[in-house]
């Protein structure tokens, strides 16, 4: 179903941060209406470049802003309070104060400051019920259920906890060609889960689904964190040509077209990656050479001791920053 045939969520993003962006501009770029997201973003020269680089999107900022954002504010008069008040910046070039209430709402923020901010939202994402989509690193669904526990008035019962769902983007959703991990707590529906495969799908040309929590953080230690490692890999094929005499413009766009090729040879194949891979290595020739180098470096065994330190800190962040009490 194409976005323009299907109802198009509010959307509340908590949080403008580089990957809150990567989801919206993605979004929008496939035709997402500007009107359908708000951003809460507390620092305010952050909201003023999100609002000059898409003209028209609602930014709030300010100590009530993420609840606004959840919550709609029916009255622009009493939006108007609150910007009186001092309490709130809502960008000028939203069309009005009127905001609806936002039926999903992601949660972008850095896991360190997750905790406060679902516990101040606790009260309204229960009773709002909205979609609630984590992508914070590491936080796993049942600390986020006990913070919205916590964080409301105990005689709401555990059934009220909106749906969660975990997702681990990554930045190349920006430019439409994301991959991202997936896992629905037991509330999710299978509307819920069709909403977040949509949204996540519109900016990521992979969507799995897991279904274990633990191998979000697989997921994390694979395609989350995975774009810094080819960009690692590039800046080093590109000081390479440097160092060898090349100007660093063409080292770079022959390293990046390679990349590119390399992937997109890697999808469209019958062949696996090793196949792939030694199709391009004559015996004794070249990439021979340079493959022989790498695996005296140990090139393998390092990929994988990054991959498994990437799962494993994103476990780390969910004892640190979850505890352990659920
Ligand atoms: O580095 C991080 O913590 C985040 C999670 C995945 C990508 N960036």
């Amino acid at each position: 179903m194409t976005q323009q045939q299907q109802h198009q969520a509010r959307l509340a993003f908590i949080g403008g941060g580089n990957m809150a962006e990567a989801i919206l501009g993605g979004l929008l770029a496939c035709g997402y209406p500007l009107s359908q997201c708000v951003v809460s973003e507390p620092i305010q020269a952050r909201c003023e470049f999100l609002q000059t680089k898409y003209p028209g999107l609602q930014t709030l900022s300010g100590s009530q802003a993420n609840q606004l954002a959840v919550n709609g504010s029916q009255s622009s008069s009493h939006t108007s309070e609150l910007i009186n008040d001092g309490s709130i910046h809502v960008n000028a070039t939203a069309a009005s104060t009127h905001f609806p209430p936002a039926e999903v709402v992601i949660l972008a923020v850095k896991p360190q400051v997750l905790r406060a901010v679902v516990e101040d939202l606790a009260a309204v994402l229960r009773s709002r019920q909205p979609l609630v989509i984590s992508i914070a690193a590491g936080i796993e669904t049942s600390a986020i259920a006990r913070f919205m526990a916590e964080g409301a008035s105990s005689d709401l019962q555990s059934k009220d906890l909106p749906p969660v769902i975990r997702v681990m983007p990554n930045t190349p959703a920006l430019v439409l060609e994301g991959a991202a991990g997936m896992y629905a707590t037991a509330e999710a529906t299978a509307e819920h889960r069709r909403v977040a495969e949509s949204l996540m799908g519109a900016v990521s040309k992979q969507v799995s689904w897991v279904e274990s929590e633990s191998l979000v953080d697989t997921v994390t230690g694979i395609s989350g964190s995975g774009p810094a490692y080819f960009f690692l890999m590039m800046e080093a094929m590109e000081n390479a040509g440097v160092a060898l005499g090349m100007d660093r413009e063409t080292a770079k766009a022959l390293t990046i077209q390679t990349c590119l090729g390399a992937a997109k040879m890697a999808q469209l194949s019958d062949d696996d990656l090793k196949t792939l891979r030694l199709k391009v290595t004559s015996p004794q020739g070249t990439t021979d050479a340079a493959i022989k180098a790498f695996e005296a470096g140990g090139f393998c065994e390092l990929v994988e001791k990054g991959v498994i330190a990437a799962d494993a800190r994103s476990r780390t962040l969910a004892k640190e920053l979850g505890g352990s009490k659920l």
